[in-house]
């Protein structure tokens, strides 16, 4: 799995001063995912720099998904901060069309973000009668979600499984094809 981790322009260059980026941009250039700023930069002594950008690549083979691990726990704002990040990716991120309608995937031109609560073997009513919350291991299908995003990542289509948070059930599944990024976004995603 290829994890994009984002650095401080310090941790990358340390001579890039750090700035307030004014536009963030994304593309894809030769095998790597870009994210660049193209603001100008005033440096510690307070001049203006106007130097090379700040680039932060990430790489991934030929054709292959890049994949982004985002964990915190329930209600950390993670949906919201990948909203925002998938907007900065391109489209607006929305539910698979004519799908669940309670399905926690987004999909926008170049991202697909998956809830690994999806990966919930036990729905709400199991864990409770189990005693353990949907933190534990014994909660979730880990070996499934491996196998999964692995698959994804080699360019195959998988069923991913639907945990419904409305109803506290486990639905019927829903296909995901390889999007060029797949954000997995959860409690364990690493
Ligand atoms: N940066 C922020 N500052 C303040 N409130 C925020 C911020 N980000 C998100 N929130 C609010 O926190 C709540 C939880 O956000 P969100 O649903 O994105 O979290 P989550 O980690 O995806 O939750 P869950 O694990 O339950 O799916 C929402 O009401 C959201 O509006
Ligand atoms: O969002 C969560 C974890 O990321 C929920 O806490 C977890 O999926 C349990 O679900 P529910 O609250 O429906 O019982």
């Amino acid at each position: 799995m290829a994890v994009c981790t984002v650095y401080t322009t310090q941790t990358l260059n340390t001579n890039c001063p750090i700035s307030t980026p004014s536009k963030t941009h994304f593309s894809f250039h030769q095998k790597q995912l870009v994210f660049y700023t193209t603001s100008k930069r005033t440096s510690k002594r307070g001049s203006n720099y106007s130097g090379s950008p700040c680039v932060i690549t990430c790489a991934a083979g030929d054709s292959q998904t890049v994949v982004i691990g985002l964990a915190a726990d329930s209600g950390c704002g993670k949906s919201t901060f990948m909203r925002r990040l998938t907007s900065v990716f391109g489209g607006r991120a929305e539910p698979p069309k004519g799908g669940n309608p309670d399905s926690n995937t987004l999909i926008s031109d170049t991202t697909t973000v998956i809830c690994l609560d999806d990966y919930h073997s036990l729905d709400r009513t199991g864990r409770k009668e189990k005693g353990v919350t949907a933190l534990d291991p014994r909660a979730n299908d880990f070996d499934l979600m491996y196998e999964q995003v692995k698959a994804i990542k080699k360019g195959i289509a998988v069923e991913k499984p639907i945990y419904n948070h409305v109803t506290g059930l486990l639905d019927p599944p829903e296909l995901i094809k390889p999007p060029k990024i797949l954000v997995i976004e959860g409690l364990h995603p690493m």
